[in-house]
């Protein structure tokens, strides 16, 4: 981390933005009370190309990577001659690859395989583009044909399981460092071939020709400080072997430089020089058989070909398309070491990721997504917010291009709801008549029982039907007169809970004569199916926020991959449990017993936002799903000192709608920050509603979380406080901080009120811990204008 306590960032890349989606600068905020906050550097728009290579990589940088890329292709060229003799094939390309140290790439030749204690591995590749192992084949004959390599008429399968096997055991040594499992890339590299790029399993499949320009799409990903650390790891995890004492092969002289490349220039082809044309097709030397051309395509076979080598105005168009590409953040290529080591583990059975805000869980559930589909596995990544899916599907987007479609990011109400089409019972579901029902039997059996005495008003009596008895699957009577109501603190006498079974079986009957089903029918209905069913769609299933989920919700999750091997992997914090209701894991049937992971360290929140959010729920215990109540008051590592609260009192509604506007323009106009990078949270749908007129009436460009894929920047974010959940946001506004939760109702029993206001704490402090730099909160004097209606408390 840089002193001022900013994150660290790649060459011209942004702070971390894991939900808001916008990659974004820090805003200019200067410090008024607190410590140092990020510097104000402002990065241009990264669509235009040209800016684009300010953003990803300084001029400089991209000479140096075309000088050495190209440099690097001439060697490879040179030595091809070599191999075809029969040379030592992995070692000429080491020899090659030595040139690339000019522009601080590291090339470890012949070290030994992790694990093991005589195999080696051929070539280890370190540098800003990350960390690659290679194996080049010097085969006469090679295809791809449905997805496998071929070596003549035998499959390669063996060597592509080497090659992934020795490539694992690298980046297990590397997470030790920080590195995830994914930034490990193995490449087998065929020989004298061109214009062969394809993914098997966890190996690409590259033409010799094609190895410069698969460095050069990666960017730069990797500090020179982060390489130095990934070296020190790989001299103790593959050290040298004891064999290589070959003659140390003298470095080729640096070529001259070439002259600064520019867009609209075209270069000769760095081979050759016979041509200028830049195409891939042009024949250089014979080789050892004298085959056709081979193509690109999956199902073509090749036997070694010649090629003229990419030109300098390829690899720069190569170069351009990866600065051009959204800038990578820091996380999605370096971790903790703790985070590293869990994306990548082996889990014997379901595992679990727990810790306070902020902490980098849903970062390690992503790295983890990513681990999964790499390796090929289909992989469900879930949560109960139905706004979440495009924004992480966004963020896997810039971090796995190429295996992004092997997962699939969908909220479990529609997950189940896919079920039940899948057996032609869709339909079924009627969300409005099943309330209607409920409110019927309400008032048939419920506003005459006992339960109207304890103050708790018909809404808890709606909840405790949908998450305690419906939401934990119970189906008798003598189930809930003995149940530890897990997340409900209202303690309930055996009259209460006679008449609350009352209500649920009137409720019941009255649903199942209009033949509807409301949602928890449903997932109720989905867990059955998919137990029943002996396939399942998915590899793994990872869950985020599994806190909000109900019981049933996690058992239909856990039905698709059961107790398998790398299967579930659920991910939360009870101490953002924002809905009512509760479980335990242990209650679910999802044993993590052994395979549960705390983390501890905050990267999020300056260390200001943290307190301020600490102390609005610093004296409730919570559960943290294994039924034994925690402190509220949690150890955390604090990543970035600093932050700004600025509490505001205003008179009225109206002087907080001009002061918030003011704040929001002021950042924008005076400190550099981005409209796209500050949210506005609120309490209910209404105020989200009224927040968005009035940033309108102000000219402040503004969306609604509702509306937000992870992709629209430059507007303020408008949402509920259950609707930020997972996100973050440099700035974040909460108006009306003060009349959040509100007093006491005149109908509401003490347990009552302490019930709702610790849930609302929860919701509070979820809102305050999405901010990074600054919070800005209203409070209001003058006359009480009433408090405001919970936030909806069905799924979102
Ligand atoms: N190793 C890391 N290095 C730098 N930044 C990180 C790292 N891990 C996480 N972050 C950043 O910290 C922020 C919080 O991460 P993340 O959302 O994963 O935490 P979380 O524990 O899931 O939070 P919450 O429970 O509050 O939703 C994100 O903006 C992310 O980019």
């Amino acid at each position: 981390m840089p002193a001022d306590g900013s994150p660290t960032m790649l060459p011209g890349t942004a702070v971390p933005t894991l939900g808001t989606g916008s990659p974004q600068p820090p805003a200019a905020v200067t410090p008024t009370t607190s410590g140092p906050v990020a510097g104000p550097r402002r990065l241009p728009e990264p669509s235009a190309l040209g800016q684009a290579v300010l953003l990803g990589m300084e001029i400089a940088g991209v000479e140096r990577q075309i000088q050495h890329l190209s440099d690097t292709q001439r060697q490879l060229s040179r030595h091809r001659r070599r191999w075809e003799a029969g040379g030592r094939a992995e070692q000429n390309v080491a020899r090659a690859l030595l040139v690339m140290e000019d522009a601080g790439w590291h090339v470890l030749p012949d070290r030994r395989w992790p694990g093991t204690r005589r195999a080696n591995i051929d070539v280890i590749l370190a540098g800003s583009g990350g960390v690659f192992v290679v194996d080049v084949k010097n085969w006469r004959e090679a295809a791809i044909e449905r997805g496998r390599l071929w070596r003549g008429d035998a499959d390669a399968d063996d060597d592509i399981r080497k090659l992934a096997d020795q490539a694992a055991a690298v980046a297990e040594v590397l997470a030790d460092a920080g590195l995830p499992p994914t930034e490990v890339v193995a490449l087998l590299v065929l020989a004298g071939r061109r214009n062969i790029r394809e993914p098997i399993d966890e190996v690409t499949v590259l033409g010799e020709y094609d190895l410069a320009r698969e460095l050069a799409r990666r960017g730069a990903r990797l500090t020179p400080d982060m390489v130095e650390r990934l070296l020190e790891q790989l001299e103790h995890g593959c050290p040298p072997m004891p064999r290589a004492a070959d003659p140390v092969v003298p470095r080729a002289p640096a070529a001259a430089r070439p002259p600064t490349p520019r867009r609209d220039q075209t270069d000769p082809p760095i081979a050759g020089g016979r041509t200028s044309t830049p195409k891939l097709s042009a024949r250089t030397a014979p080789s050892d058989t004298d085959r056709p051309d081979p193509g690109s395509s999956p199902g073509q076979s090749w036997a070694p070909g010649q090629g003229s080598l990419l030109s300098r105005d390829e690899l720069w168009r190569e170069l351009l398309d990866a600065a051009d590409r959204e800038p990578i953040e820091t996380w999605m290529t370096w971790l903790h070491p703790t985070q590293a080591r869990l994306a990548g583990r082996r889990l014997s059975g379901p595992a679990r990721v727990r810790g306070p805000a902020g902490t980098g869980k849903t970062v390690v559930a992503l790295h983890r997504a990513k681990h999964l589909a790499t390796r090929g596995d289909r992989v469900l990544f879930t949560s109960l917010v139905r706004t979440l899916g495009p924004v992480y599907r966004a963020l896997l987007t810039r971090m796995a291009p190429d295996h992004v479609e092997r997962i699939e990011f969908t909220n479990v109400h529609a997950v189940a709801a896919r079920c039940l089409r899948d057996h032609g019972l869709s339909g079924r579901h009627q969300q409005d008549a099943a309330d209607t029902c409920f409110w019927r039997a309400w008032a048939q059996v419920g506003r005459n029982s006992v339960l109207p005495d304890l103050g708790l008003g018909h809404q808890y009596w709606r909840d405790e039907i949908a998450t305690v008895i419906k939401g934990r699957g119970l189906t008798s009577y003598s189930q809930y007169a003995s149940l530890a109501r897990v997340g409900r603190s209202t303690p309930l006498q055996p009259t209460h809970r006679r008449a609350v079974w009352d209500l649920y079986e009137r409720y019941e009957r009255l649903r199942t004569e209009r033949k509807v089903l409301d949602r928890d029918d449903v997932l109720l209905l989905a867990r059955d199916l998919v137990r029943a069913s002996s396939e399942t769609p998915y590899d793994a299933v990872i869950v985020d926020e599994v806190q909000d989920l109900t019981c049933v919700g996690l058992q239909l999750l856990h039905a698709f991959v059961g107790d398998k091997p790398d299967g579930l992997l659920v991910v939360g914090d009870g101490q953002q449990s924002i809905y009512p209701g509760g479980f335990t894991l242990a209650e679910a049937g999802v044993p993590v017993v052994g395979r549960s992971t705390v983390l501890t360290r905050n990267y999020r929140n300056r260390a200001e936002i943290l307190r301020y959010a600490q102390t609005v729920i610093v004296d409730d215990s919570f559960d943290d799903l294994d039924g034994t109540p925690e402190h509220g008051r949690r150890e955390v590592d604090i990543d970035r000192p600093g932050g700004e609260i600025a509490e505001v009192t205003v008179p009225d509604a109206a002087a907080q709608d001009a002061a918030l506007c003011a704040h929001l323009t002021q950042l924008h106009d005076n400190r550099d920050a981005r409209y796209g990078d500050m949210a506005v949270l609120v309490s209910t749908n209404e105020a989200e509603s009224r927040w968005l007129r009035v940033l309108a009436g102000c000219d402040i460009p503004a969306v609604s979380l509702k509306q937000y894929d992870g992709t629209s920047r430059g507007f303020v974010k408008i949402g509920t406080y259950h609707r930020a959940k997972a996100l973050d946001f440099a700035h974040v506004c909460i108006p009306d901080r003060n009349l959040f939760p509100g007093p006491r109702r005149a109908s509401e029993s003490a347990d009552a009120f302490h019930e709702r206001t610790r849930l609302e704490r929860r919701q509070l402090y979820v809102a305050i811990t999405r901010a990074r730099d600054s919070v800005w909160a209203g409070i209001r004097q003058g006359p009480d204008p009433g408090h405001p209606r919970p936030a909806q408390t069905g799924p979102v």
